[in-house]
């Protein structure tokens, strides 16, 4: 895909809980090869449309296209052929405890394709060095990882099908500044080494000034503002000012 076209083009999308619009005709495009942040007050609806992006759940109405193929009303064949374009990162980390870290990396490949056990370990020990992890991590498992490991980990498992887009949900949350700022650093350069379109929730003002080409501001169902992070913090639109106003001035009390 050309830089610059859009890999996900949202369009009119509603999500409904009741008599509750959490998305109110939202209209997003996430454009080849940038890494968007995503930005929005608790409860603004990111995490709604990560899931509704994901095909996890079904809006009320809308269009979201990946790579110009429909996802709305798709088949389950086809959905499952376009998440493997996708690489997704869980606030969390989402690895499953009971399995060591290769086995948490080889199990997408085991489930979607018929590599042999050698070779699948072969591809997870290449992905877990792209993430800046030693092959001697291989072996442990999740509880025995610090947090920024575990992030590591599961930025490695999101990889580990060459994904075209990565989402990552809150990739910095509960990191100290020097290892957040190190993970920002590393997101930065895979995207631009393996060509990855990036989507990031995140609330943490460092990481949308060091890694984001463009920022999109989601309120009242919809984006009220997008542009790069410069001109986001010093918008003229009230929720929006607000917003970053206080970030900013919780990131001064931490
Ligand atoms: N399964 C559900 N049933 C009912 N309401 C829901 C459900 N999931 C989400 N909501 C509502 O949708 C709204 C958006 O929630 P969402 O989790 O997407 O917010 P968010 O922007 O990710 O917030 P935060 O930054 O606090 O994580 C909230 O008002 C939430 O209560």
């Amino acid at each position: 895909m050309a830089a610059g076209e859009s890999v996900i083009r949202v369009r009119g999308l509603v999500n409904r809980f009741g008599q509750h619009r959490v998305h109110d005709g939202l209209d997003l495009d996430v454009f080849s090869g940038e890494i968007l942040g995503l930005v929005g007050g608790s409860g603004a609806g990111k995490t709604v449309l990560l899931r509704t992006l994901l095909a996890l759940r079904q809006p009320q109405a809308g269009s979201i296209r990946f790579f110009g193929e429909e996802l709305v009303g798709a088949s389950e064949a086809r959905l499952r052929a376009l998440r493997q374009r996708i690489g997704m990162l869980f606030q969390g980390g989402a690895l499953f405890g009971g399995l060591n870290v290769i086995d948490n990396l080889t199990l997408p490949l085991r489930e979607h394709t018929d590599l042999s056990s050698a070779v699948a370990e072969e591809l997870a020990l290449i992905k877990l060095e792209m993430a800046g992890l030693e092959p001697e991590v291989a072996c442990l498992y999740p509880n025995e990882l610090s947090g920024g490991m575990i992030k590591r980990v599961a930025l490695a498992r999101a990889l580990i099908m060459d994904p075209e887009v990565l989402i990552l949900d809150e990739p910095t949350a509960g990191l100290d500044p020097v290892n957040a700022a190190a993970f920002d650093a590393l997101i930065v350069e895979l995207s631009r080494l393996l060509g990855l379109t990036v989507l990031m929730v995140t609330h943490d003002l460092d990481a949308l000034w060091q890694s984001t080409d463009r920022v999109v501001y989601l309120g009242q169902g919809r984006v009220l503002e997008q542009g790069p992070i410069d001109t986001l913090s010093q918008s003229q639109i009230p929720a929006v000012s607000r917003y970053f106003a206080d970030r900013r001035s919780r990131e001064r009390m931490n």
